[in-house]
């Protein structure tokens, strides 16, 4: 477990949508080049929702990439990429050359190795990218990018991009960042809302398991780990928390 855990607890999922805007505020100002990961899943609708009227964001230096994605077309609603640009590019937040998006058209390895690709062009020091920030969901049963609990993928340390083509949450194929390049990260936030996460969230945050799932392994090398979860969410937790009340 990281020993710089942070766990900030809001009323609403709103109160929590404008502190994540301002800490991407916070989080790329007064740098040119600001490199970010974003999930799909609920925070495309949140984020989509609180940064276009976010003051003070200024988004000329961001590209963005994804935590995991989807092999669809991009004018799927399944494809995470799609529903971003639908949502965010209309307002001129941010212009499609922005986002470092997968080939939906490959097969699903040629996808990740392209994807790879992409990713060693965004960081082109060798190493391991690590990414300014990274933004996280879990699932009920644990899982974070396309990691799911007991899958093979967990244990993948050669690679940046991994491909999956047997995900329990559909659609099955998928492409997703591997742990080592998501504990590389700078800064990562899992976002959860609602009392659907509650018990997994007190496992993964509070349980000290001998096989642990997916999200519980996400303890950042030398960034911070911030857990912005709503009090639905937090319901079951004994663990020291911040509340935050910003609204
Ligand atoms: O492709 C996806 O579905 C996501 O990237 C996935 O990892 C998501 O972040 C979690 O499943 C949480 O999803 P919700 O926020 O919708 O519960």
């Amino acid at each position: 477990m990281s020993s710089s855990r942070q766990i900030c607890v809001f009323p609403s999922p709103a109160e929590l949508a404008l502190s994540l805007s301002q800490l991407l505020v916070h989080e790329s100002q007064g740098t040119c080049s600001f490199r970010l990961a974003l999930s799909g899943g609920s925070l495309v609708q949140l984020l989509s929702r609180e940064l276009p009227k976010t003051a003070g964001l200024n988004t000329a230096g961001w590209k963005v990439a994804f935590c995991d994605e989807r092999l669809v077309p991009f004018s799927d609603p399944e494809s995470t990429y799609g529903e971003y640009k639908r949502q965010l590019v209309p307002h001129g937040l941010l212009s499609e050359s922005q986002f470092v998006t997968i080939d939906p058209a490959l097969p699903v390895e040629e996808a990740a190795v392209d994807y790879t690709k992409k990713l060693r062009e965004l960081f082109p020091d060798d190493g391991l990218p690590a990414f300014d920030l990274l933004i996280l969901g879990i699932g009920p049963d644990g899982h974070t990018a396309s990691l799911f609990p007991g899958h093979p993928l967990l244990q993948v340390t050669d690679k940046v991009v991994a491909p999956i083509s047997d995900s329990p949450k559909p659609p099955p194929q998928r492409i997703t960042l591997t742990l080592p390049v998501i504990n590389a990260a700078k800064t990562v936030v899992f976002v959860a809302t609602g009392e659907g996460k509650a018990t997994i969230l007190k496992r993964i945050l509070q349980e000290e398991e001998s096989d642990p799932l997916p999200a519980a392994r996400v303890s950042p090398v030398r960034g911070k780990l911030l857990w912005f979860v709503d009090e639905p969410a937090a319901r079951e937790l004994t663990c020291p928390v911040e509340k935050h009340s910003v609204l």
